[in-house]
């Protein structure tokens, strides 16, 4: 089953001229901000040897970007390779194919040159990128396998078999091509080696490119008489997933585009350039068949290179293309050929799907995997039961498994056991009893860090020290009632000293505490929020006048506890009700007081009138004057007696 995430595009084509001696003059490059980069050609009227030149003499190519001479290395990846690179590891295929002349650049763009690491080419720079990405992906697990074909002559050659040295080219085995029924093309004696690393895919490069087939011919001292397809084939997948991502990288070093007649070929040298040049030629008829929009057959099948690059060709793939040129003068012709290919090439539309399927084996082991959870499950359910005890070397193993996953930082961690019961228990077991140590040690801890701070700080116990508190406020709640005490002792003598002034006796009762007066041992009970402080002698004085409430507090538990309270409140009655006599007695003398000091005024004016009366010459009864002065003395008596 496919899933298809589908991107359609034309191929890229971009251009890049070799550096050369001389500045010749012959070509300029043009950029504007709103249009793609164009290339323009100059073609003098005495280009041809003498021979008057009618053609036009000006050609313009438009390409995705135009690199100078100065282009570095780095540049080309970045612009070029990088994007094809990411869209491999997201699933799609990709292409980078460099054509052009011979000796123009293509095995330096791709390959590299070999004498600094600064001229890497795109092959080792797409490798290292990859492994780069791989390794920072972790929600994905890759992997990577490499091929190397090299077609010589028409024939397919494997530059990762070892046997290259051994045999000799002409006793190697030959790739072939394989069809399958969705004519997906299978290539037969190709190998594929998987590299864990940049170092190990390094390693596969440099072996591929000691085999390839290398000719010395006048336009190139190290030509490459073949066509080269470097494949990195990577497969992607989330860890517990099924579905996997495959995708092909080709990176084609193409064999240069040679005119036989113009360098003097011969010999072999002659064989390998008509079997360069008819490669390219089919390679040229397939680009103009997918060019042309009518064209329904595509003559993929002519050439084994057009066999072989057919998804990178109007197929399932990202494709670019680098146009390689070398703008000499002797070398124009072949530049303006090479820009026109790429004309045609950049009309071709590609159609790149995401390659997802489920993998069989993968989907395998998965089930596999559910299937034994599942079948655990059911023994639980069913009790299945295993008689037999456990082994020490079970039970080591289950308290091994117990630490990992006690020191497991991860929330979701599982201990898995599977569905044995011994061996839950035995784990139940084995975290009671980890739980029971770190019980212990804790206390212990706890114990020794009191004894520390004993030692240390001479600090008592938390508890002997609260006990200690406790006490201070007792003592405080003491000195606060003596204080009490004094005070209102002293405002009753000075009470009882007013009423004594009165005329009116103090009662001292002798049941009362010997040397106490009654008011002194009423205000014993007096409620404290009525006692302010005024002593400096009493300690510390609170913040507020007032009692807070846990000296009220303190107060009523000293009181409740207090053995006496029970005489004390019946005391405070008895009392009470003695002062309540007093006053009403107090009440009586005043009125007595009152009629006596009447009375008193009575009998003065009595004799005043009768002086009055004697002054005047009037005569009264001496005997019933007498009796009423003394009726009036004999009330007074009565009076005070009550
Ligand atoms: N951009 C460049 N900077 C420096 N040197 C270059 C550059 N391009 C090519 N060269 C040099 O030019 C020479 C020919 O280049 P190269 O072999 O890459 O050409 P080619 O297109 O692969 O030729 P052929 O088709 O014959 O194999 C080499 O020595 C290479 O190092």
């Amino acid at each position: 089953m496919e899933t298809n995430s589908m991107v359609k595009q034309t191929i890229q084509i971009f251009a890049r001229i070799r550096p050369t001696k001389k500045p010749t003059g012959f070509h300029s490059i043009e950029e504007s901000e709103n249009e793609d980069p164009k290339l323009e050609f100059m073609v003098p009227h005495d280009l041809a040897d003498g021979f008057v030149n009618n053609k036009r003499e000006i050609y313009k190519f438009t390409f995705q970007k135009v690199f100078n001479q100065k282009t570095k290395q780095e540049e080309i990846f970045e612009a070029i390779a990088r994007s094809v690179a990411d869209s491999a590891l997201s699933g799609y295929n990709g292409t980078i194919f460099a054509y052009g002349q011979t000796g123009s650049g293509k095995t330096f763009t791709i390959t590299g040159g070999v004498e600094k690491y600064i001229d890497r080419g795109i092959i080792p720079r797409t490798l290292s990128y990859l492994f780069e990405q791989i390794n920072k992906e972790t929600s994905q697990v890759f992997t990577m396998h490499i091929s190397y074909l090299e077609i010589y002559n028409e024939n397919g050659y494997d530059l990762l078999d070892p046997r290259h040295e051994v045999l000799g080219l002409e006793n190697m085995p030959k790739v072939a091509l394989m069809e399958d029924m969705e004519q997906n093309i299978h290539l037969k004696n190709l190998s594929l080696h998987q590299a864990s690393n940049e170092e190990e895919a390094l390693n596969l490069l440099f072996l591929g490119d000691t085999n390839r087939m290398v000719a010395e011919t006048p336009m190139n001292q190290a030509s490459t008489r073949s066509h080269c397809i470097f494949t990195v084939n990577l497969a992607s997948h989330e860890p517990s997933s099924s579905t996997i991502r495959h995708s092909k990288l080709h990176l084609v070093d193409l064999a240069g585009s040679e005119r036989v007649g113009k360098m003097g070929l011969g010999g072999q040298l002659l064989t390998e350039a008509k079997y360069i040049n008819l490669s390219l030629h089919f390679l040229e008829q397939v680009i103009t068949a997918l060019s042309e929009k009518k064209r329904i057959h595509i003559p993929y099948r002519n050439s084994m290179m057009t066999s072989v690059l057919r998804d990178s060709l109007g197929g399932n793939c990202m494709t670019s293309m680098i146009a390689n040129l070398s703008v000499e003068k002797s070398n124009i012709d072949e530049s303006i050929s090479t820009c026109r290919f790429a004309q045609r090439v950049a009309l071709i539309k590609n159609e790149a799907v995401m390659n997802e399927a489920i993998e069989p084996k993968l989907e395998i082991k998965l089930l596999k995997r559910e299937v034994q959870q599942l079948k655990d499950e059911l023994k639980l359910v069913t009790g299945e039961q295993h008689v037999d005890s456990l082994s020490q070397e079970d039970k080591d193993r289950l308290w091994k498994s117990v630490q990992t996953f006690i020191e497991d930082t991860d929330v979701e961690a599982i201990l898995d056991v599977g569905a044995d019961m011994r061996k839950i228990n035995h784990c139940f077991l084995l975290l009671k009893q980890y739980n029971l140590e770190g019980k212990k040690v804790q206390a212990e801890q706890q114990k020794n860090m009191d004894e520390k701070q004993i030692v240390e700080d001479n600090t008592p116990p938390t508890k002997l020290r609260k006990l200690e508190e406790l006490l201070k406020q007792r003592d405080k709640e003491i000195s606060m009632l003596v204080l009490m005490l004094k005070k209102e002792k002293l405002k009753v003598q000075q009470a009882f000293g007013h009423v004594e002034a009165l005329g009116i006796p103090s009662y001292r009762d002798d049941s009362v505490e010997s040397g106490k007066t009654l008011a002194e041992n009423a205000v014993t009970c007096l409620p404290p929020e009525n006692v302010k402080f005024h002593s400096e002698t009493c300690g510390p004085r609170p913040s507020s006048a007032v009692l807070s409430m846990d000296y009220k507090e303190a107060f009523e538990s000293f009181r409740k506890d207090c053995e006496e309270n029970a005489a004390i409140e019946e005391t405070k009655h008895v009392l009470k009700q003695r002062y309540a006599d007093a006053k009403t007695l107090g009440r009586r003398v005043n009125e007595s007081k009152t009629k006596i000091n009447e009375m008193k005024v009575k009998i003065e004016q009595w004799r005043m009138q009768r002086v009055l009366q004697g002054l005047s010459g009037e005569t009264g009864d001496s005997g019933q004057e007498d009796v009423v002065e003394e009726k009036l003395r004999v009330q007074i008596e009565e009076e005070k007696r009550k």
